[in-house]
């Protein structure tokens, strides 16, 4: 029996900007804070048309960094485009995306507002009152919710991530839904990659020793089923943590020291049989050992245990729950990347083989996964070059390009040569090749999904001009790139790389060898 309770370690967020009581966004007005994360901020909120709660979940870009802009962004990206596939009673809804116009508050303008379900409380919220040494009202409900929720998530290829109390929102009609997808990675194969973000007290032991650096850590979806058992016991014995320790890192080092073999496994006494089996399963101490225990099992387990079907869930925002508004792509550069099927579009040409160690072998001409490329923009660069049928227009070439380009800023601009964004693209010629690559209707320069979809069809057509001409087939890469900053004329008329490009070509160059190597 061990005494670990849930601390507030991932509360001490610093003071943020708020907005003021009443504040509109778009169609919804908001009002109280509920509270805060490590990103944002989430108020209560109504829908201005008929008063419908909501929660909106604001999100500032103004003071960020473009590697955090971007890192945002992707976290978005994935919240959205998650609750846009997965339809599910146990996992919340995201209704809308939209920025936040406030161009008296400059700390949040610009800011991504949104706009989901709105719980009563979070499973902390609960836990962090409960009285320990039993389970929480609820609590059977609770587990077939969060369970068949995991179970669903991962029948459709994501991975969670960053499942724990704060993560689970209960709703005021008895609703359990899983929230916060943002750390939620598309399986691809076995596992995903997810940045460091998680909280300790449900992270998994071998979390520890797959950290794969700047690409954060291997998360499979035995790392959830881990966080279920953690949640569990928790949610059985109102709060108390499987693994004994005042601190969430006290915790994970005992966690630690059960997976190595040396500290048993001790459960609290007062479990019911069938349930600590199933606690100690989810709880097997390593990825392999927790492989047989898949989400589907779980719920079929906590269903069989605890004997009641869900609940279908009534939905909250009848109203607005048609669709999503993608925001604009000016907002912010990895959520400019959103598009009707976003970071899926060409899943399995982006998605290498997934190694026994974790590690991955790359096809040639993909992008590796500890290059510099914004991991946001990486699924839209590899979906446009596949879409160029000839061989040497490859992800990294085109990577490589956007990189000498514009160092992949989206909002770079050169008005003396009148090139803007992140493929440089002269508006009149843009206007020309322009291709819809977010497919929202719109063809924009700005739009790096436009912009990169562009610059794909416009080097494809260059590469097979110059095929046409004769030109040498080892030199296409330089050629495409010379090509991409002159005019496939003049390249075909030097019949090589122009001198005065020769600089940049040799940057391009420079990048797709390190892409390659
Ligand atoms: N849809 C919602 N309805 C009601 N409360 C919510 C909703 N979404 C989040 N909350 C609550 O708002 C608070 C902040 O949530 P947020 O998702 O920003 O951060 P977190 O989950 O606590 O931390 P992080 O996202 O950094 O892991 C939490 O207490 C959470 O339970």
């Amino acid at each position: 029996m061990t005494s670990g309770r849930d601390t507030h370690e991932d509360d001490l967020a610093a003071p943020r900007p708020r907005l003021p009581d009443g504040f509109r966004i778009e169609g919804w007005e908001v009002g109280a804070v509920i509270g805060s994360g490590g990103w944002g901020t989430v108020y209560e909120g109504r829908t201005v048309a008929d008063g419908t709660p909501v929660a909106v979940k604001v999100l500032p870009t103004g003071s960020l960094g473009p590697g955090q802009r971007a890192a945002l962004g992707e976290l978005v990206a994935r919240e959205v485009r998650f609750s846009a596939e997965a339809d599910h009673p146990h996992l919340v809804r995201t209704h809308a995306v939209c920025t936040v116009e406030a161009p008296d508050l400059p700390d949040l303008d610009g800011a991504i507002a949104l706009v989901m379900d709105r719980a009563g409380a979070s499973l902390k919220d609960v836990l962090d009152v409960a009285v320990t040494g039993g389970p929480i009202d609820g609590a059977a409900r609770v587990l077939r919710g969060v369970a068949a929720g995991l179970a669903h998530m991962h029948a459709a290829g994501w991975v969670h991530g960053d499942l724990k109390p704060a993560n689970v929102l209960l709703g005021t009609d008895g609703q359990v839904w899983l929230a916060d997808f943002g750390l939620a990675a598309e399986l691809d194969g076995t596992h995903a990659h997810l940045p460091p973000l998680g909280t300790l007290d449900h992270l998994p032991p071998e979390w520890w020793s797959q950290r794969t650096g700047t690409e954060g850590a291997v998360v499979r979806p035995t790392a959830d089923v881990w966080a279920f058992g953690v949640l569990a016991h928790q949610v059985l014995t109102g709060g108390l943590h499987p693994f004994p320790g005042a601190t969430a890192r006290a915790r994970s080092l005992a966690a630690q020291s059960y997976a190595r073999g040396t500290a048993p496994l001790r459960l609290d006494a007062g479990l019911d049989e069938d349930l600590r089996r199933l606690i100690a399963d989810c709880l097997a101490p390593d990825h392999t050992a927790r492989l047989p225990h898949t989400a589907r099992s779980v719920a079929d387990r906590v269903e069989a245990i605890t004997g009641g079907p869900a609940r279908r869930r009534r939905r909250l925002v009848p109203a607005v729950a048609a669709g999503l508004v993608v925001v604009t792509a000016a907002t912010l550069a990895g959520v400019a990347l959103l598009g009707p099927d976003g970071e899926g579009r060409d899943r399995d040409a982006a998605t290498p083989t997934p190694t026994a160690t974790g590690s991955r072998s790359l096809p040639p001409g993909e992008i590796p996964e500890d290059s510099d490329v914004p991991a946001a923009l990486r699924p839209v660069i590899t979906g446009a070059a596949h879409r160029c049928t000839d061989e040497e227009i490859t992800p990294a070439l085109l990577a490589a390009m956007i990189k000498a380009e514009s160092n992949f800023d989206p909002k770079a601009s050169r008005p003396e040569s009148d090139e803007y964004g992140i493929a440089m693209w002269t508006p009149g010629v843009f206007n020309a090749w322009a291709v819809d690559g977010d497919e929202d209707g719109h063809k924009d320069h700005m739009s790096p999904p436009d912009a990169i979809a562009t610059m794909s069809g416009y080097v494809c057509w260059l590469d097979q001009r110059f095929k046409e001409a004769g030109l040498p087939k080892k030199d296409l890469p330089a050629l495409v790139a010379a090509g991409y900053r002159t005019s496939d004329r003049t390249v075909i008329e030097e019949g090589g790389v122009p001198e005065r490009v020769r600089p940049h070509v040799d940057k391009v160059l420079g990048y797709l060898a390190d892409y390659q190597r």
